[in-house]
Protein backbone atom coordinates (compact mmCIF):
# COMPACT_ATOMS: atom_id res chain seq x y z
CA UNK A 1 0.00 0.00 0.00
CA UNK A 2 1.11 3.52 -0.90
CA UNK A 3 -0.07 5.69 1.74
CA UNK A 4 -0.85 9.59 -0.02
CA UNK A 5 -1.60 12.65 1.51
CA UNK A 6 -3.28 15.50 -0.63
CA UNK A 7 -2.19 19.29 -0.41
CA UNK A 8 -5.48 21.01 -2.42
CA UNK A 9 -7.70 17.41 -2.52
CA UNK A 10 -10.64 19.92 -3.35
CA UNK A 11 -9.14 21.72 -7.13
CA UNK A 12 -8.63 20.29 -10.51
CA UNK A 13 -5.09 17.95 -9.54
CA UNK A 14 -6.47 17.57 -6.12
CA UNK A 15 -9.85 15.34 -7.20
CA UNK A 16 -8.03 13.82 -10.19
CA UNK A 17 -5.49 12.23 -8.29
CA UNK A 18 -8.29 10.77 -6.64
CA UNK A 19 -9.73 9.57 -9.88
CA UNK A 20 -6.27 7.50 -10.06
CA UNK A 21 -6.58 6.05 -6.19
CA UNK A 22 -10.03 5.08 -7.14
CA UNK A 23 -8.47 3.22 -9.97
CA UNK A 24 -5.75 1.58 -8.05
CA UNK A 25 -6.34 -0.95 -5.15
CA UNK A 26 -2.70 -0.71 -3.47
CA UNK A 27 -3.05 3.14 -3.29
CA UNK A 28 -4.62 4.47 -0.28
CA UNK A 29 -5.59 8.34 1.59
CA UNK A 30 -4.21 9.25 4.92
CA UNK A 31 -4.20 12.97 4.36
CA UNK A 32 -6.57 15.45 2.70
CA UNK A 33 -6.75 19.14 2.38
CA UNK A 34 -8.24 22.76 0.97
CA UNK A 35 -8.51 26.00 1.78
CA UNK A 36 -12.30 26.96 1.90
CA UNK A 37 -14.40 24.25 -0.04
CA UNK A 38 -15.18 21.97 3.26
CA UNK A 39 -18.51 21.00 1.01
CA UNK A 40 -16.26 18.92 -0.92
CA UNK A 41 -13.90 17.98 1.74
CA UNK A 42 -16.47 16.65 3.77
CA UNK A 43 -17.31 14.32 0.85
CA UNK A 44 -14.15 13.12 -0.22
CA UNK A 45 -13.51 12.73 3.61
CA UNK A 46 -16.81 10.25 3.82
CA UNK A 47 -15.36 8.41 0.62
CA UNK A 48 -11.59 8.15 1.54
CA UNK A 49 -11.93 7.83 5.23
CA UNK A 50 -8.26 10.12 5.92
CA UNK A 51 -6.91 10.40 9.62
CA UNK A 52 -6.09 13.82 9.03
CA UNK A 53 -7.73 17.11 7.31
CA UNK A 54 -6.36 20.63 7.15
CA UNK A 55 -8.15 23.28 6.14
CA UNK A 56 -6.91 26.68 5.72
CA UNK A 57 -9.75 29.00 6.94
CA UNK A 58 -10.16 28.47 10.37
CA UNK A 59 -13.81 29.07 10.45
CA UNK A 60 -14.82 26.80 8.07
CA UNK A 61 -11.92 24.08 10.18
CA UNK A 62 -14.31 24.44 13.13
CA UNK A 63 -17.90 24.35 10.95
CA UNK A 64 -16.23 20.80 9.38
CA UNK A 65 -14.78 19.32 12.52
CA UNK A 66 -18.73 19.92 13.85
CA UNK A 67 -19.99 17.68 10.51
CA UNK A 68 -17.54 15.18 10.40
CA UNK A 69 -17.62 14.03 14.42
CA UNK A 70 -19.11 10.87 13.84
CA UNK A 71 -15.57 9.80 12.32
CA UNK A 72 -12.52 9.32 13.46
CA UNK A 73 -10.67 12.24 11.48
CA UNK A 74 -8.66 14.79 12.88
CA UNK A 75 -9.60 17.76 11.60
CA UNK A 76 -6.71 21.13 11.84
CA UNK A 77 -6.04 24.79 10.01
CA UNK A 78 -4.27 27.44 8.75
CA UNK A 79 -0.33 26.78 8.11
CA UNK A 80 0.32 25.02 11.37
CA UNK A 81 -2.27 22.58 10.09
CA UNK A 82 -1.07 22.48 6.69
CA UNK A 83 2.51 21.21 8.25
CA UNK A 84 0.88 18.86 10.01
CA UNK A 85 -0.57 17.38 7.00
CA UNK A 86 2.69 17.40 4.96
CA UNK A 87 4.73 15.45 8.24
CA UNK A 88 2.49 12.95 8.51
CA UNK A 89 3.24 9.73 9.91
CA UNK A 90 1.05 7.82 8.46
CA UNK A 91 2.00 8.75 4.91
CA UNK A 92 4.48 8.08 2.02
CA UNK A 93 4.50 10.77 -0.38
CA UNK A 94 2.37 14.40 -0.22
CA UNK A 95 0.92 15.32 -3.91
CA UNK A 96 1.55 19.43 -3.99
CA UNK A 97 -1.82 20.00 -5.67
CA UNK A 98 -2.41 23.48 -3.85
CA UNK A 99 -2.11 26.69 -5.74
CA UNK A 100 0.50 29.12 -5.30
CA UNK A 101 3.54 29.88 -3.28
CA UNK A 102 2.13 29.45 -0.34
CA UNK A 103 3.16 25.76 -0.73
CA UNK A 104 6.77 25.78 -0.36
CA UNK A 105 6.45 25.52 3.77
CA UNK A 106 4.46 22.42 3.49
CA UNK A 107 6.58 21.25 0.74
CA UNK A 108 10.09 21.78 2.82
CA UNK A 109 8.32 20.38 6.05
CA UNK A 110 7.04 17.46 4.19
CA UNK A 111 10.72 16.91 2.48
CA UNK A 112 12.47 16.85 6.43
CA UNK A 113 10.17 14.80 7.38
CA UNK A 114 11.40 12.08 4.27
CA UNK A 115 8.14 12.20 2.49
CA UNK A 116 8.72 11.81 -1.17
CA UNK A 117 6.82 14.32 -3.10
CA UNK A 118 4.38 14.04 -6.40
CA UNK A 119 5.05 17.74 -7.20
CA UNK A 120 2.34 19.55 -9.16
CA UNK A 121 2.99 23.31 -7.49
CA UNK A 122 5.17 24.97 -9.66
CA UNK A 123 5.22 28.08 -7.63
CA UNK A 124 6.97 26.55 -4.90
CA UNK A 125 9.90 25.69 -7.38
CA UNK A 126 10.10 28.50 -9.14
CA UNK A 127 10.78 30.38 -6.10
CA UNK A 128 12.35 28.42 -3.36
CA UNK A 129 13.86 25.63 -6.15
CA UNK A 130 17.15 26.39 -4.73
CA UNK A 131 16.29 25.63 -1.29
CA UNK A 132 13.97 22.53 -1.81
CA UNK A 133 15.96 20.76 -4.53
CA UNK A 134 19.41 20.69 -2.10
CA UNK A 135 17.31 19.82 0.71
CA UNK A 136 15.33 16.38 -1.13
CA UNK A 137 18.61 15.40 -2.00
CA UNK A 138 20.15 15.24 1.60
CA UNK A 139 17.07 13.62 2.32
CA UNK A 140 17.09 11.42 -0.09
CA UNK A 141 13.56 11.81 -0.95
CA UNK A 142 12.46 12.08 -4.53
CA UNK A 143 11.01 14.88 -6.50
CA UNK A 144 7.97 13.03 -8.85
CA UNK A 145 7.24 15.69 -11.56
CA UNK A 146 2.90 16.21 -12.22
CA UNK A 147 3.21 19.12 -14.58
CA UNK A 148 2.13 17.28 -17.68
CA UNK A 149 5.51 18.76 -19.66
CA UNK A 150 7.64 17.76 -16.58
CA UNK A 151 6.35 14.20 -16.38
CA UNK A 152 7.10 13.76 -20.17
CA UNK A 153 10.50 15.27 -19.55
CA UNK A 154 11.19 12.87 -16.94
CA UNK A 155 9.77 9.95 -19.07
CA UNK A 156 12.10 10.71 -22.02
CA UNK A 157 15.34 10.49 -20.24
CA UNK A 158 14.41 7.40 -18.62
CA UNK A 159 17.25 5.64 -18.30
CA UNK A 160 19.62 8.20 -19.81
CA UNK A 161 22.69 9.44 -19.02
CA UNK A 162 22.31 13.23 -17.62
CA UNK A 163 25.19 14.89 -19.17
CA UNK A 164 23.69 13.76 -22.75
CA UNK A 165 20.72 15.98 -22.68
CA UNK A 166 21.47 18.75 -25.38
CA UNK A 167 18.21 20.52 -24.72
CA UNK A 168 14.66 20.48 -23.22
CA UNK A 169 11.70 21.05 -25.50
CA UNK A 170 8.82 22.74 -23.77
CA UNK A 171 5.63 22.16 -25.67
CA UNK A 172 2.99 25.19 -25.10
CA UNK A 173 -0.51 25.35 -26.43
CA UNK A 174 -0.24 29.11 -27.08
CA UNK A 175 -3.55 29.31 -25.06
CA UNK A 176 -6.88 30.61 -26.02
CA UNK A 177 -5.17 33.90 -27.13
CA UNK A 178 -2.76 32.24 -29.76
CA UNK A 179 -2.52 34.48 -32.96
CA UNK A 180 -3.52 37.48 -31.49
CA UNK A 181 -1.70 40.49 -31.19
CA UNK A 182 -1.44 43.19 -28.50
CA UNK A 183 -4.03 45.69 -29.52
CA UNK A 184 -6.68 42.60 -29.65
CA UNK A 185 -5.72 41.76 -26.54
CA UNK A 186 -6.79 44.95 -24.63
CA UNK A 187 -10.44 44.24 -24.68
CA UNK A 188 -10.28 40.64 -24.01
CA UNK A 189 -12.65 39.02 -20.88
CA UNK A 190 -12.31 37.12 -18.36
CA UNK A 191 -14.83 34.17 -19.50
CA UNK A 192 -12.45 34.54 -22.94
CA UNK A 193 -9.06 33.96 -20.86
CA UNK A 194 -10.83 30.76 -19.16
CA UNK A 195 -11.84 29.42 -22.12
CA UNK A 196 -8.38 26.88 -22.88
CA UNK A 197 -8.21 25.55 -25.80
CA UNK A 198 -7.21 21.71 -24.48
CA UNK A 199 -6.75 21.23 -20.87
CA UNK A 200 -9.87 21.41 -18.30
CA UNK A 201 -7.88 22.95 -14.98
CA UNK A 202 -7.94 25.28 -12.07
CA UNK A 203 -8.93 28.80 -13.01
CA UNK A 204 -5.35 30.30 -11.66
CA UNK A 205 -3.25 28.38 -14.01
CA UNK A 206 -5.49 28.97 -17.29
CA UNK A 207 -5.28 32.38 -16.74
CA UNK A 208 -1.17 31.72 -16.67
CA UNK A 209 -1.51 29.63 -19.89
CA UNK A 210 -2.93 32.38 -22.02
CA UNK A 211 -0.45 34.69 -20.72
CA UNK A 212 2.38 32.45 -21.28
CA UNK A 213 3.42 32.52 -17.46
CA UNK A 214 2.46 29.22 -17.08
CA UNK A 215 5.30 28.43 -19.63
CA UNK A 216 7.64 30.90 -18.27
CA UNK A 217 7.15 28.96 -14.56
CA UNK A 218 7.44 25.94 -16.72
CA UNK A 219 10.74 26.47 -17.86
CA UNK A 220 12.14 27.55 -14.43
CA UNK A 221 10.33 24.67 -12.74
CA UNK A 222 12.48 22.42 -15.27
CA UNK A 223 15.66 23.88 -14.67
CA UNK A 224 15.41 23.07 -11.34
CA UNK A 225 13.82 19.66 -11.43
CA UNK A 226 16.04 18.35 -14.22
CA UNK A 227 19.61 20.58 -13.75
CA UNK A 228 19.60 22.51 -16.89
CA UNK A 229 20.95 25.57 -17.96
CA UNK A 230 18.68 27.91 -19.33
CA UNK A 231 20.16 28.33 -22.44
CA UNK A 232 19.42 24.13 -22.96
CA UNK A 233 15.86 25.05 -22.72
CA UNK A 234 13.36 25.98 -25.66
CA UNK A 235 9.64 26.43 -25.44
CA UNK A 236 7.76 25.47 -29.33
CA UNK A 237 4.07 26.32 -29.28
CA UNK A 238 2.00 22.88 -30.35
CA UNK A 239 -1.38 23.99 -30.19
CA UNK A 240 -2.86 20.38 -29.91
CA UNK A 241 -1.31 19.64 -26.48
CA UNK A 242 -0.46 16.31 -28.24
CA UNK A 243 3.26 16.27 -27.61
CA UNK A 244 3.40 16.72 -23.89
CA UNK A 245 7.60 17.65 -24.01
CA UNK A 246 10.50 16.42 -25.48
CA UNK A 247 14.58 15.90 -25.46
CA UNK A 248 17.11 16.25 -27.71
CA UNK A 249 19.95 14.01 -27.00
CA UNK A 250 23.82 15.08 -27.94
CA UNK A 251 23.39 12.88 -30.99
CA UNK A 252 20.32 14.62 -32.32
CA UNK A 253 18.00 12.31 -31.73
CA UNK A 254 14.39 13.83 -29.75
CA UNK A 255 12.44 11.75 -27.28
CA UNK A 256 9.02 12.64 -27.01
CA UNK A 257 5.98 11.88 -25.02
CA UNK A 258 2.23 12.14 -26.59
CA UNK A 259 -0.93 11.50 -24.87
CA UNK A 260 -4.27 13.09 -24.83
CA UNK A 261 -4.35 15.96 -22.23
CA UNK A 262 -5.52 13.79 -19.64
CA UNK A 263 -3.88 14.76 -16.12
CA UNK A 264 -4.44 11.64 -14.79
CA UNK A 265 -2.04 9.90 -16.52
CA UNK A 266 1.07 12.50 -14.78
CA UNK A 267 -0.62 11.75 -11.76
CA UNK A 268 -0.72 8.30 -11.94
CA UNK A 269 2.68 8.10 -13.32
CA UNK A 270 3.93 9.77 -10.26
CA UNK A 271 2.24 8.17 -7.82
CA UNK A 272 2.95 4.47 -8.86
CA UNK A 273 6.16 5.36 -10.87
CA UNK A 274 8.07 3.37 -12.28
CA UNK A 275 5.21 1.09 -12.96
CA UNK A 276 2.76 1.80 -16.12
CA UNK A 277 -0.65 1.06 -15.12
CA UNK A 278 -4.07 0.61 -17.64
CA UNK A 279 -5.63 4.37 -17.72
CA UNK A 280 -9.11 4.49 -18.49
CA UNK A 281 -10.45 7.11 -20.60
CA UNK A 282 -9.45 8.39 -24.51
CA UNK A 283 -6.35 7.07 -26.78
CA UNK A 284 -4.31 8.64 -28.83
CA UNK A 285 -5.59 6.70 -32.44
CA UNK A 286 -2.50 7.84 -34.91
CA UNK A 287 -5.00 6.51 -37.62
CA UNK A 288 -7.61 9.66 -37.01
CA UNK A 289 -5.37 12.15 -35.45
CA UNK A 290 -5.62 14.96 -37.98
CA UNK A 291 -1.97 16.93 -37.25
CA UNK A 292 -0.10 17.65 -35.01
CA UNK A 293 1.73 21.18 -35.66
CA UNK A 294 4.46 23.64 -34.29
CA UNK A 295 5.36 26.95 -34.16
CA UNK A 296 7.47 29.75 -32.36
CA UNK A 297 6.10 31.32 -29.18
CA UNK A 298 5.06 34.78 -29.70
CA UNK A 299 7.48 37.05 -27.31
CA UNK A 300 6.36 40.01 -28.18
CA UNK A 301 2.28 40.04 -27.45
CA UNK A 302 2.60 37.18 -24.53
CA UNK A 303 5.06 39.08 -22.31
CA UNK A 304 4.87 36.50 -19.54
CA UNK A 305 7.16 33.80 -21.26
CA UNK A 306 10.06 36.75 -22.24
CA UNK A 307 9.85 38.31 -18.34
CA UNK A 308 10.06 34.95 -16.79
CA UNK A 309 13.26 33.89 -18.52
CA UNK A 310 14.64 37.39 -17.39
CA UNK A 311 13.80 36.55 -14.17
CA UNK A 312 15.48 33.23 -14.47
CA UNK A 313 18.95 34.91 -15.77
CA UNK A 314 18.81 37.21 -13.06
CA UNK A 315 17.83 34.59 -10.21
CA UNK A 316 18.41 34.83 -7.00
CA UNK A 317 15.02 36.93 -5.21
CA UNK A 318 13.34 37.75 -9.01
CA UNK A 319 11.53 34.79 -9.17
CA UNK A 320 9.74 35.40 -6.35
CA UNK A 321 9.13 38.64 -7.72
CA UNK A 322 7.77 37.61 -10.65
CA UNK A 323 5.87 35.36 -8.93
CA UNK A 324 4.41 36.70 -6.26
CA UNK A 325 3.15 39.63 -8.86
CA UNK A 326 1.73 37.30 -11.25
CA UNK A 327 -0.42 35.69 -8.16
CA UNK A 328 -1.54 38.98 -7.19
CA UNK A 329 -2.47 40.16 -10.83
CA UNK A 330 -4.03 36.89 -11.69
CA UNK A 331 -6.32 37.27 -8.19
CA UNK A 332 -7.23 40.76 -9.16
CA UNK A 333 -8.37 39.97 -12.87
CA UNK A 334 -10.37 37.26 -11.95
CA UNK A 335 -11.89 39.23 -9.57
CA UNK A 336 -12.58 41.78 -12.93
CA UNK A 337 -10.40 44.46 -10.94
CA UNK A 338 -8.10 44.72 -13.59
CA UNK A 339 -7.77 44.09 -17.55
CA UNK A 340 -5.70 41.27 -19.04
CA UNK A 341 -2.77 43.67 -20.39
CA UNK A 342 -2.44 44.59 -16.69
CA UNK A 343 -1.00 41.37 -15.44
CA UNK A 344 2.08 42.19 -17.53
CA UNK A 345 2.44 45.73 -15.80
CA UNK A 346 2.14 44.72 -13.11
CA UNK A 347 4.81 41.80 -12.98
CA UNK A 348 7.00 44.04 -15.04
CA UNK A 349 6.93 47.40 -12.96
CA UNK A 350 7.41 44.89 -9.83
CA UNK A 351 10.69 43.42 -11.49
CA UNK A 352 11.87 46.87 -12.18
CA UNK A 353 11.63 48.45 -8.53
CA UNK A 354 13.40 45.06 -6.75
CA UNK A 355 16.99 45.22 -5.67
CA UNK A 356 18.06 41.51 -5.99
CA UNK A 357 19.22 39.24 -3.26
CA UNK A 358 21.36 36.77 -4.30
CA UNK A 359 21.00 34.03 -2.51
CA UNK A 360 17.38 34.59 -0.45
CA UNK A 361 16.69 31.95 2.68
CA UNK A 362 12.96 31.17 3.38
CA UNK A 363 12.68 33.90 5.82
CA UNK A 364 13.47 36.66 2.77
CA UNK A 365 11.31 34.49 0.36
CA UNK A 366 8.41 35.26 2.17
CA UNK A 367 9.26 38.71 3.09
CA UNK A 368 9.81 39.61 -0.43
CA UNK A 369 6.07 38.03 -1.36
CA UNK A 370 5.01 40.28 1.20
CA UNK A 371 6.61 43.29 -0.06
CA UNK A 372 5.91 43.03 -3.12
CA UNK A 373 2.03 42.46 -2.35
CA UNK A 374 2.31 45.60 -0.38
CA UNK A 375 4.16 47.63 -3.42
CA UNK A 376 1.17 46.30 -5.63
CA UNK A 377 -1.58 47.17 -3.39
CA UNK A 378 -0.57 50.65 -2.63
CA UNK A 379 -0.87 51.04 -6.89
CA UNK A 380 -3.93 49.17 -8.34
N1 LIG B 1 -4.91 21.81 -13.09
C1 LIG B 1 -3.96 21.28 -13.86
O1 LIG B 1 -4.27 20.55 -14.82
C2 LIG B 1 -2.52 21.54 -13.58
C3 LIG B 1 -2.12 22.23 -12.44
N2 LIG B 1 -0.80 22.40 -12.15
C4 LIG B 1 -0.40 23.11 -10.95
O2 LIG B 1 -0.99 22.45 -9.84
C5 LIG B 1 -1.34 23.39 -8.82
C6 LIG B 1 -2.83 23.26 -8.54
O3 LIG B 1 -3.55 23.66 -9.67
P1 LIG B 1 -5.11 23.40 -9.82
O4 LIG B 1 -5.45 22.06 -9.31
O5 LIG B 1 -5.43 23.75 -11.22
O6 LIG B 1 -5.70 24.52 -8.86
P2 LIG B 1 -7.17 24.64 -8.24
O7 LIG B 1 -7.43 26.07 -8.05
O8 LIG B 1 -8.13 23.84 -9.03
O9 LIG B 1 -7.02 23.93 -6.82
C7 LIG B 1 -6.22 24.48 -5.82
C8 LIG B 1 -6.31 23.67 -4.54
O10 LIG B 1 -5.54 24.33 -3.54
C9 LIG B 1 -6.38 24.57 -2.40
N3 LIG B 1 -5.93 25.79 -1.73
C10 LIG B 1 -5.87 27.04 -2.24
N4 LIG B 1 -5.39 27.90 -1.31
C11 LIG B 1 -5.17 27.15 -0.19
C12 LIG B 1 -4.69 27.45 1.11
N5 LIG B 1 -4.37 28.70 1.47
N6 LIG B 1 -4.57 26.43 1.99
C13 LIG B 1 -4.91 25.18 1.66
N7 LIG B 1 -5.37 24.84 0.44
C14 LIG B 1 -5.49 25.82 -0.47
C15 LIG B 1 -7.77 24.72 -2.98
O11 LIG B 1 -8.76 24.57 -1.96
P3 LIG B 1 -10.28 25.15 -2.16
O12 LIG B 1 -10.93 24.23 -3.12
O13 LIG B 1 -10.87 25.11 -0.83
O14 LIG B 1 -10.11 26.53 -2.71
C16 LIG B 1 -7.74 23.57 -3.99
O15 LIG B 1 -7.88 22.34 -3.34
C17 LIG B 1 -0.93 24.76 -9.37
O16 LIG B 1 0.34 25.09 -8.89
C18 LIG B 1 -0.89 24.55 -10.87
O17 LIG B 1 0.00 25.43 -11.51
C19 LIG B 1 0.18 21.90 -12.97
C20 LIG B 1 -0.16 21.24 -14.11
C21 LIG B 1 -1.52 21.01 -14.52
C1 LIG C 1 -1.73 20.39 -18.06
C2 LIG C 1 -0.54 21.21 -17.83
O1 LIG C 1 0.53 20.71 -17.54
C3 LIG C 1 -0.64 22.67 -17.96
O2 LIG C 1 0.46 23.33 -17.37
C4 LIG C 1 -0.72 22.94 -19.41
O3 LIG C 1 0.53 22.72 -19.96
C5 LIG C 1 -1.18 24.31 -19.68
O4 LIG C 1 -1.16 24.54 -21.03
P1 LIG C 1 -0.28 25.63 -21.76
O5 LIG C 1 0.66 24.89 -22.62
O6 LIG C 1 -1.34 26.39 -22.50
O7 LIG C 1 0.39 26.49 -20.73
MN1 LIG D 1 2.08 22.18 -17.58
Amino acid sequence: MKKIAILGSTGSIGTQTLDVVRANDDLEIVGLSAGNNIDKLEEQIREFHPRLAAVWNEDAAGDLAVRVQDLDVKIVSSMDGLLELARMEEADILVTAIVGMIGIRPTMEAIRAGKDIALANKETLVTAGHLIMPLARKMNVQILPVDSEHSAIFQAIHGEKKEQIHKLLITASGGPFRGRKTAELRKVTLEDTLKHPNWVMGQKITVDSATLVNKGLEVMEARWLFDVDLDHIQVVVQPQSIIHSMVEFEDGAVIAQLGTPDMRLPIQYALCYPDRRYLAGDRLDFRTLKQITFEEPDMETFQGLPMAIEAAGKGGSMPTVFNAANELAVKKFLQRKIGFLDIYDIIGQSMERHTLVKEPDLDQILEIEKETYQWIESRW
